[in-house]
C-alpha cells in the first residue's frame, strides 16, 4: 500500500513561501492541469505544484530558444539539482524555491523522484532530435515525459487501503500519462511541425500517405490526414480506458483531480476527432468554463463512473 497523508504537515515560513511560488507557476502556466490540481487538499496540492514547477522548468529548457549544447548543459544542471533534492542536500533557505518545495514534498510523500530523471531523459531525446519509427518507439518517449509524471503524481495521491489490484496502480498511472501525451501530440501537430518536430510514428504516417514534417495545411495531395488522426484517437481512447482503472484505487479528491485532468484532455480528443484538420490550423483548446465544468463533474464522480463501468464491462 502507498502511504496517504491527509493532514497538513508542518511547514516553515521559507517552505510555505517556496510552495506559494510553485503554486503561482502552476496557476499561471498549467492551462489544463491546474483545474485538477486545485481540487486536492492543501498538502497534496502543494506537492503537485512543486512537481509541476520542476517539470515546467525541464520542459521550458527543452522548448526554449537556446542552442542545443546549452540546453543539454542546463538539463544536466537540473539533474544535478534533482540529485541534491533526492539526497536531502537542499535546505529550506536555499535560493531556489522549486528545489525547496520539492524537497519538502518528497519528505512528506513517497514520491519516486527518479521519475524526474526520466523526464529529463525524455526532454534530452527532444533536444537530440530523436524520431520515432513505430508506436513502440514513441511509447518510450511518452513514458519518460508523461508516464513518469503519472507515477510521480501517484506518490502524492497514494492509494486507498484495501483497494483491489493496487499493485498495478503505477502501471495505470503510467498508461494515463501515455493517453494524455498522445492527445497532446495530436493537439500540437502544427506547433511541433513548425519547430521541426514530428512525434507521430513514421510507420503510421506512411500508412495514411502522410510524411514527416508536414506543417500547417500542407498535407501531401491524396494523404488521408483525417484517417491518421482517427487512428491515433482510437489508440488514445484505449489508453484512457486502461488508465482509468486507477480511479477506484484513489481517495475521492485525488480521483477528482485525475478525472479533471483526464476529462479535459478527453474532451480535447473528442474535438480533434470531430474536426481532425483543426490541428493543422493551430492548437485546439477548451473554453475555461468547459474546463471548470469538467472539474466539477470530476469532484462529483460523474465524469468517471460511466468510463470505469464501460471499461469493466468491455473486459468482462
Ligand atoms: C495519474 C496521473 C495524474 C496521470 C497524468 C500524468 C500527467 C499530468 C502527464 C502530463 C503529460 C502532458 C500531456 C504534459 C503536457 O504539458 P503541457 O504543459 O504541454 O500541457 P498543456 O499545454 O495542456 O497545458
Amino acid at each position: 500500500m502507498i502511504r496517504t497523508v491527509e493532514f497538513a504537515p508542518h511547514a516553515s515560513a521559507p517552505v510555505l513561501a517556496a510552495y506559494s511560488y510553485c503554486e503561482a507557476v502552476t496557476g499561471q502556466q498549467a492551462r489544463n492541469f491546474a483545474y485538477g490540481i486545485r481540487l486536492l487538499p492543501t498538502p497534496k496540492r502543494r506537492a503537485m505544484s512543486a512537481l509541476y514547477a520542476f517539470s515546467r522548468r525541464v520542459d521550458d529548457i527543452g522548448d526554449g530558444a537556446l542552442a542545443d549544447d546549452v540546453k543539454i548543459a542546463r538539463l544536466e544542471e537540473t539533474r544535478a539539482l534533482l540529485t541534491r533534492v533526492r539526497g536531502g542536500a537542499v535546505d529550506e533557505d536555499d535560493t531556489d524555491p522549486v528545489a525547496v518545495a520539492l524537497t519538502h514534498a518528497a519528505e512528506v510523500f513517497p514520491i519516486p523522484l527518479d521519475g524526474l530523471d526520466e523526464l529529463i531523459d525524455g526532454v534530452l531525446m527532444d533536444v537530440r532530435g530523436e524520431t520515432y519509427e513505430t508506436w513502440d518507439d514513441l511509447k518510450v518517449y511518452c513514458r519518460c515525459v508523461a508516464g513518469a509524471i503519472g507515477r510521480l503524481s501517484l506518490g502524492v495521491f497514494g492509494t486507498e487501503p484495501g483497494a483491489r489490484g493496487v499493485e498495478r496502480a503505477p502501471e495505470y498511472a503510467d498508461t494515463l500519462g501515455l493517453a494524455l501525451q498522445l492527445t497532446n501530440i495530436l493537439r500540437d501537430v502544427r506547433e511541433d511541425a513548425e519547430g521541426g518536430r514530428t512525434y507521430l510514428p513514421a510507420d503510421d504516417l506512411a500508412k495514411f500517405g502522410c510524411s514527416a514534417g508536414f506543417a500547417g495545411p500542407t498535407v501531401p495531395e491524396g494523404a488521408d490526414f483525417a484517417g491518421l488522426v482517427h487512428f491515433e484517437v482510437r489508440r488514445a481512447r484505449a489508453l484512457f480506458a486502461e488508465g482509468y482503472r486507477l480511479l477506484p484505487m484513489l481517495d475521492r479528491r485525488s480521483g477528482a483531480c485525475v478525472a479533471a485532468m483526464a476529462g479535459i484532455y478527453r474532451r480535447l480528443l473528442d474535438r480533434i476527432e470531430r474536426e481532425p484538420e483543426a490541428v493543422l490550423r493551430g492548437r485546439v483548446s477548451l473554453p475555461g468554463r468547459e474546463k471548470a465544468y469538467v472539474a466539477v463533474r470530476g469532484l462529483s464522480g460523474l465524469d468517471t463512473r460511466h468510463v470505469t463501468r464501460r471499461t469493466v464491462r468491455r473486459r468482462a
